[in-house]
């Protein structure tokens, strides 16, 4: 990409995660179309148990970005009620099945279904999310795996300010399986040094004023406010908080925008930032899974 194209795609300070979305996707598409050449059809397989409004949204527009890129997808609805077994064994079958490359369970999933054992049932080399275990370990070694969605993206969206984030300093907020911990390995991978910060934290504010890059995912509205920031801080924001303000529902990220936005370099709205990025990169891998199980490319998740 051209520096051009750079600036455009971060004018100003506000990074622009639909339009560096729609970019990976329009890769995607090529790479795409060179597998149906050669007779292979990119397919992700989505599970869905239960009936939360918010995971019904998201599953429908990783199946419309899918379609729009030429992946092929297949839905499972389940109720609520179903048991592991169930799902354990719709799990095996997707994982039998040659014409499925990537199969994602969406989370959370409902009360009573242990999610690592799910998560640990996925093929590796199906593993679209990266959470199974030994993708998540070929990650902390730096091995070539699956990585999950959303700090891939976010890692794409901090390249487009910086391609070289070696020795900067970067505070990631929030230590879940999802979000924290692998964003402060792909961090760590990228030779920042890396400060993760949780509840049992100390003096947050203090830490987070170190960062020269501040990721954001705690899923507290608008927590991270001007006075916990360094001047010309990069920043992620990955939360996605739906709150009430002025009579009407809204989304906000966990850091406040507009009160930050005169002292960073650089930030990511929500929406348009990190949200549209996790369904690019799902499409990625389920591509790059695809690729794999045909023997096209060397990504080394096992079973393969
Ligand atoms: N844009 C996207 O694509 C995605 C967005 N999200 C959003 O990102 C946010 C985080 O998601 P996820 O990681 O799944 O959330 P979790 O609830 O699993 O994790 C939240 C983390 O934040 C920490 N935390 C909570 N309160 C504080 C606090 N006051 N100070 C410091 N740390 C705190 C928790 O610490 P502890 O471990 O000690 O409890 C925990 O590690 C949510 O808003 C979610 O909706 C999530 C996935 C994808
Ligand atoms: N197995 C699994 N994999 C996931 O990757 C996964 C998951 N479960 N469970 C839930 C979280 C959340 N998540 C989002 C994806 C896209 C947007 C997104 O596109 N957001 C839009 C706004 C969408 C809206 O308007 O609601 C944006 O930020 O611009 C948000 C959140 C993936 N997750």
């Amino acid at each position: 990409m051209n520096s051009q194209t750079q600036a455009i795609l971060a004018t100003d300070k506000r990074i622009d995660g639909k339009a560096i979305s729609a970019q990976v996707l329009s890769e995607v598409a090529e790479q795409v179309g060179q597998l149906q050449a050669q007779g292979v059809h990119p397919c992700l397989a989505v599970v869905l148990v239960g009936d939360d409004p918010a995971s019904q949204v998201y599953v429908k527009n990783k199946l419309l970005r899918a379609a729009e890129v030429g992946i092929l997808s297949v839905e499972h609805y389940l109720p609520a009620q179903t048991s592991a077994e169930t799902l354990l064994s719709l799990i095996e079958t997707l994982n039998e099945d040659a014409k499925v490359h990537g199969i994602l369970v969406q989370l959370p999933l409902p009360q009573g279904i242990d999610e690592i054992q799910v998560l640990e049932a996925i093929k590796p080399i199906k593993d679209v999310d990266g959470f199974h275990s030994s993708n998540v370990g070929g990650l902390s070694q730096g091995r070539s795996v699956l990585q999950p969605c959303t700090p891939s993206g976010c890692m794409r969206l901090l390249n487009q300010v910086r391609a070289d984030l070696s020795g900067m300093h970067a505070v990631v907020v929030g230590r879940s399986n999802i979000v924290g911990k692998p964003m402060a390995a792909l961090l760590l991978q990228a030779n920042c040094t890396v400060t993760l910060v949780h509840s049992k934290s100390r003096d947050i504010k203090s830490l987070c004023q170190m960062a020269d890059i501040l990721v954001a995912a705690v899923g507290r509205p608008e927590m991270i406010k001007q006075d916990w920031l360094k001047p010309g801080a990069i920043v992620i924001d990955v939360g996605i908080n739906r709150v009430e303000k002025e009579g009407r529902s809204r989304l906000v990220g966990d850091v406040d925008y507009a009160d930050v936005l005169d002292k960073v370099e650089a930030i990511t709205p929500v929406p348009g930032g990190v949200g549209p990025m996790t369904i690019a990169m799902l499409m990625s891998n389920t591509l790059a899974a695809a690729q794999k199980q045909h023997k096209l490319l060397s990504i080394s998740a096992i079973d393969g």
